[in-house]
């Protein structure tokens, strides 16, 4: 396993030409938010997520309700396996030897169980690749501080260089290519579904309505340190969507961007509009069908299946709008080998190459060793919660 990194690859070599590209990590970290697969672990679950977080008990139970609606189990888990298997598959076609291990971050296997693995198979160097695509706290930094924990409570958060695994982590992805084709071919379908569902006429008009998890205004307004704020990443993105979604079915496609999943007391403003209101708004001003893009998730888990499949398609469906949820990138293969294209250009960074981070949309690559500050849960506020990759553990 242990590779070589580029600079001592003999180029030419037959291990250079059979295999591919050398890397400087010995294994990739597939690092997502976990969650229940049975009745048993829901409570638990819900625990280790809101430790500490201010969640009110009654959004708690009313959560919960929510998993016990599909017995007790998240389709998350499942979906994480697709895609550590779609990534094996894709390393292994362009013959890059980089097992992956999986880990999560709030229920089994746990980021400390990942990291033991990654100990056993003797690995030194891994990269990280979050299953969210956007920065803010929780797409990015609480990722982050949960890895310097885990590293902390195994006695392993030495200085870099002694600890015993080094980590280094994809930048947040939004606005990659590869990301952007997996959702324009995923809406692209919706639409088509839509039209054979409900007809040709009602899908040439739909809205184009994407959603996202909504967060705290105080989360929204931290995001900033990292250049563009959470929503306005997802903003970015959706233009860009939207754009080549109309040049594909030949139409123009109105879009507006919805939030769904917001907790926190109802005190605590959140980002809005809710997708269910905003339904009621495009209904009331004579749309008659919509087509819903969950760009905010990258597969089909709770959040999708309950407030987006359950909730959103009730709502619509109350309000007489023709609807269809359309996919997410889950292992659609633009998205599994955009990520791989991910892991190549950081260990280029790693290597020192200079190269070219492809992007699309307005805003630059966001960066994949984060600034003093990044992603901080509120402004101004030090957790004093240490963060790996960034310039400085405790920044
Ligand atoms: C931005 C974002 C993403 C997208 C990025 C990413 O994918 O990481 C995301 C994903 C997810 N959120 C999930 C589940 C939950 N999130 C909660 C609570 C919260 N989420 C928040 C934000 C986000 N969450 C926030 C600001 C809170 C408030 C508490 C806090 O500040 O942390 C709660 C507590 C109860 C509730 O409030 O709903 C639950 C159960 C699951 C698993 C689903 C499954 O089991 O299939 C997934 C993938
Ligand atoms: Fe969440």
């Amino acid at each position: 396993m242990a590779l070589t990194p580029d600079t001592e690859a003999a180029p030419g070599t037959a291990a250079e030409t059979t295999r591919g590209p050398q890397l400087p990590y010995d294994a990739l970290l597939l690092y997502s938010f976990g969650g229940p697969n049975k009745p048993e672990d829901v409570v638990p679950f819900l625990r280790n997520v809101t430790a500490g977080k201010g969640i009110p008990d009654s959004r708690l139970e009313e959560v919960g309700e929510h998993y016990y609606g599909f017995g007790g189990k998240s389709p998350i888990n499942e979906q994480n396996l697709a895609l550590q298997a779609a990534l094996e598959g894709e390393l292994a076609a362009r013959g890059i030897d980089l097992p992956v291990v999986w880990g999560n971050r709030n229920w089994e296997p746990y980021t400390r169980d990942a990291v033991e693995q990654l100990k056993e198979m003797g690995v030194q160097r891994a990269v990280a690749l979050v299953t969210s695509a956007y920065s803010s706290y929780s797409g990015c930094r609480q990722y982050r501080e949960d890895l310097a924990v885990t590293l902390d409570g195994l006695g392993d958060l030495g200085p870099e260089g002694s600890r015993s695994v080094q980590f280094d982590k994809v930048r947040s992805y939004f606005n990659h290519p590869g990301f952007a084709q997996a959702n324009i071919d995923a809406v692209v379908d919706g639409y088509r579904a839509l039209a054979e569902k409900d007809g040709a006429e009602l899908a040439a008009e739909a809205r184009l309505v994407f959603v996202t998890h909504s967060i705290p205004d105080t989360m929204e307004a931290a995001s900033a340190v990292s250049g563009a704020t959470y929503s306005q990443q997802h903003l970015d993105l959706a233009a860009v969507v939207a754009a080549e979604v109309s040049t594909v079915l030949g139409h123009p496609v109105e879009w507006t961007l919805a939030y769904c999943s917001r907790s926190g007391p109802p005190s605590q403003p959140w980002l809005e509009p809710d997708v269910n209101d905003h339904l009621g708004e495009l209904a009331e001003s004579g749309v008659r069908s919509v087509v819903i893009s969950p760009i905010g998730f990258i597969s089909d888990h709770m959040e999708v299946a309950y407030d987006l499949d359950t909730e959103a398609i009730a709502t619509a469906a109350e309000l007489g709008l023709a609807a269809v949820r359309a996919g997410t990138v889950s292992t659609r293969a633009p998205f599994v080998s955009g990520l791989v294209d991910l892991v190549l250009e950081r260990a280029a960074l790693a290597r020192g190459d200079e190269i070219v981070q492809q992007t699309v949309g307005t805003l630059p690559a966001y960066r994949s060793v984060c600034r003093p500050g990044c992603c901080r849960r509120r402004d101004g506020e030090d957790s004093g919660v240490p963060a790996l990759c960034s310039e400085a553990l405790n920044s």
